[in-house]
């Protein structure tokens, strides 16, 4: 399969009435990776994915593949295969007879959907009506669906909902080897833990709007370094963290110090001759971060990538906002 061109998404706004569902999104999925399309429910993902499927009229902006609409693809269908709902197949239909219904349309054979029906773990089942399906199974024949034409970009909203840790592993596995093989995938997901290992590229957003656009292997990197401290030498410590206008907290014994990490803090201190009896990196985790990035932020964020939100970014140096002065080191708490 041969590479494509990017999914760009240009100044992309959608309201529904006075709700701003989709607020200037910009931003472009690269061909021939798996990119998570990440935000809390209600942010304007589905919105979003539909706008590029043609389905909803955008207020303003575009969203195009490569060069053109989702309507003004000859053959949509094998260019692009979408699944935005799993739930919506007839219940008294086989797989089998669902994807031989649905074949024609993407110009797709009955080997195909044999060939498809073993792809997607469901060749066992097959001849089941999928009324009777999982969820998970149901996830599986809506990838089928979308994959009937062959096409080289995949849309999946929520592929993951509802599926069990051996479904999530599938899913990461079966995602990874479409990107191998140059699909370009476009995954939502609410839950960045869900997506976290099969994704490149990661797109946040939250009230429709752009937070964060970057691999996801710069993820970890964004998220802000705490150092946790504790030293027989509490005073001398705190007036060095005030002295360098560090962002600390002091409770039970030990000092907390905000977006700096262990290295910058451990040679700080042993400069001033300090003796440290714990330094250790508490840095937020990936969960903590995607959600302090999609809290409600008080004004709109920058748009480009990569994006971090002015409150995320590194404090300027203003030391008088969170700075709790220690009192001193026989575990006196604020
Ligand atoms: N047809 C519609 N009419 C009115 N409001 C809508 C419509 N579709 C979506 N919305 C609103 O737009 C906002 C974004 O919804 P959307 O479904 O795109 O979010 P989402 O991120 O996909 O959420 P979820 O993860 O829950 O699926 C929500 O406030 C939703 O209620």
């Amino acid at each position: 399969m041969t590479t494509s061109a990017p999914i760009i998404f240009d100044s992309l706004s959608k309201s529904f009435g006075t709700k701003r569902a989709v607020d200037n999104l910009s931003f472009t999925v690269q061909p021939g990776r798996v990119t998570g399309f990440l935000g809390p429910n209600g942010s304007g993902k589905t919105t979003t994915l539909r706008m590029l499927l043609g389905l909803t009229r955008p207020t303003s902006g575009t969203a195009r593949i490569g060069s053109k609409h989702y309507t003004e693809l000859a053959d949509p269908l094998t260019v692009v295969g979408a699944a935005l709902e799993a739930s919506s197949f007839h219940p008294g239909r086989t797989a089998r007879d669902h994807l031989r219904a649905y074949a024609p349309l993407a110009g797709a054979s009955n080997k195909r959907v044999d060939e498809l029906l073993e792809l997607v773990d469901l060749k066992e089942a097959k001849n089941q009506r999928v009324g009777g399906y999982s969820l998970g199974m149901r996830q599986r024949l809506a990838l089928a669906t979308a994959l009937l034409g062959n096409p080289r970009y995949l849309i999946l909203d929520e592929p993951a909902n509802g599926l069990d840790p051996m479904g999530i592993r599938w899913l990461r596995d079966f995602l990874r080897q479409l990107a191998a093989d140059g699909v370009t995938v476009l995954v939502s997901s609410h839950i960045l833990s869900e997506v976290q290992q099969s994704v490149d590229d990661v797109i946040i957003i939250a009230n429709g709007q752009l937070r964060y656009a970057n691999p996801i292997s710069e993820l970890h990197t964004a998220a802000r370094p705490k150092t946790r401290v504790v030293t027989p030498n509490g005073d001398a410590f705190a007036q060095l963290a005030r002295t360098n206008h560090w962002v600390f907290e002091y409770a039970n014994g030990a000092f907390d110090v905000s977006d700096l990490r262990t290295a910058a803090v451990g040679t700080a201190a042993f400069s001033s001759g300090i003796e440290l009896h714990e330094l250790s990196d508490r840095t937020e985790s990936l969960e903590d971060f995607f959600f302090r990035l999609t809290s409600p932020l008080p004004a709109a964020p920058p748009v480009g990538a990569p994006v971090v939100p002015a409150d995320l970014a590194p404090p300027s140096g203003d030391p008088s906002a969170e700075n709790t002065p220690a009192q001193d080191n026989g575990g006196t708490q604020r």
